[in-house]
């Protein structure tokens, strides 16, 4: 079979020529170069709205379980990170959702938590809470009936579909709380939710009951009478939305269009472990950026940066931490798909295909299309000082 192009026909504007570049390509290629294109051609209707179900039911049992954290709600785990009844409650409800929603399909997740610590002697009253804060927000949904699950019903749910996820075949990803640390002081966090397909990140969710409405560029800051929570969702090739919490419809969102660098406000972790702050002021010199930065936990970053609050996000984890794929898919795409570029510190695309870990160089960072040139100028100019000081 000789072919030089296929033309496809779809209402997807990225899939209108696959080249193939040699004269001699026979039919198991021409089957191959569909493929690879096919998760641009899948429409993910069904997967979608289940996770923005998923992610708003867990958002609520976190907001109310944040109005009044108890001392006893918060645990901690091997690594000493901490983990509260939210993190556990909302992966329990998102499975639990995902799987009712999409009975029909292999259900694979690769999430942060599990049941191991809540099955240890002496964890009975934290499982109970959690199976108490679980069924009170079903009850309250509504969806399910009059639906009660036992303890063991939640921790089989907590597990459900355990996966190291990989470049075959279909893994949602799920980080129950991004930002515990957060959450717990009653900051920013978010419950990030995305599903990859052959290894690529094609829809993503991420609900920030605490993320104001209203711009949060460069005067961040606590304000009790700020309205806030917003629902961020993406799909591959359709474009990132926010919906606020307040029931208001679904806007279209787009990063910044600024091209001068000065002008920009950069975003980082709240926590220094978590990101070297003194090489991100490093190149924000560089940059000549004149605001502070804000400083705000969570993927509520990449989140308020899709809808153009600051320009830049900057993650310089200290030498020898792997990041998780469950602490950026979400984000990603609803950077990428607002019009915004993700790399790691030398300008590579993250690579999400790889298991639970990114495999990545130094850093992330994240912009629009314009500053990312000159970004990754002042991130290399700040590695290699830092390297010879
Ligand atoms: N030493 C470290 N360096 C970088 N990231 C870390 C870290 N320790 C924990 N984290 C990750 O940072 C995430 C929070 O990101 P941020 O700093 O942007 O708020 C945490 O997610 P969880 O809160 O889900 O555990 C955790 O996975
Ligand atoms: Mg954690
Ligand atoms: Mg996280
Ligand atoms: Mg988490």
């Amino acid at each position: 079979m000789n072919i030089n192009c296929l033309r496809i026909v779809t209402p997807y504007p990225q899939v209108k020529l696959i080249s193939l570049k040699s004269r001699t390509h026979n039919f198991s290629s021409l089957v191959l170069s569909l493929k690879l294109s096919s998760s641009v051609v899948m429409s993910y209707d069904k997967e979608f709205t289940a996770a923005k179900k998923a992610a708003s039911i867990a958002a609520r049992l976190c907001q109310k379980v944040q109005k009044a954290l108890l001392q006893s709600d918060v645990q901690s785990k091997l690594d000493r990170s901490p983990v509260t009844v939210a993190d556990y409650g909302s992966q329990a409800l998102v499975n639990f959702v995902l799987e009712r929603e999409l009975p029909s399909e292999p259900f694979s997740i690769v999430a942060e938590e599990d049941s191991k610590d809540l099955r240890k002697d002496g964890a009975q009253d934290t499982l109970q809470r959690i199976t108490d804060l679980v069924n009170d927000t079903l009850s309250i949904d509504g969806s399910y009936g009059s639906i009660t699950l036992s303890t063991e019903d939640v921790l089989k749910a907590i597990d459900s579909g355990k996966s190291e996820g990989g470049s075959h075949g279909r893994h949602w990803v799920l980080d129950p709380i991004d930002g515990t640390k957060g959450f717990v002081r009653g900051d920013q966090y978010a419950i990030a939710l995305a599903l990859l397909d052959e290894g690529k990140v094609v829809l993503g969710v991420l609900a920030c009951p605490n993320l104001p409405l209203a711009s949060i560029s460069s005067d961040y800051q606590h304000s009790a009478d700020r309205e806030v929570g917003c629902l961020f969702f993406a799909k591959i090739g359709a474009g990132t939305y926010m919906q606020p919490h307040n029931g208001s419809s679904p806007v279209k969102v787009q990063v910044t269009a600024i091209e001068n660098s000065e002008e920009a406000s950069f975003f980082e972790s709240y926590e220094k472990a978590h990101s070297m702050h003194n090489i991100t002021s490093s190149i924000a010199k560089k940059l000549g950026v004149k605001a502070p930065p804000v400083r705000i936990d969570s993927q509520a970053k990449y989140g308020a940066l899709s809808r153009g609050d600051g320009a830049i996000y900057l993650r310089f984890p200290h030498k020898g931490y792997r990041e998780k794929i469950w602490d950026h898919a979400a984000g990603c795409i609803v950077v990428t798909e607002a019009g915004g570029v993700v790399s790691d510190a030398s300008g590579n695309p993250l690579d999400f295909s790889k298991g639970k870990y990114l495999d990545l160089d130094i850093g992330i960072i994240v912009t629009n299309q314009k500053l990312m040139p000159a970004l990754l100028k002042a991130v290399k100019e700040s590695l290699e000082e830092k390297a010879s000081s």
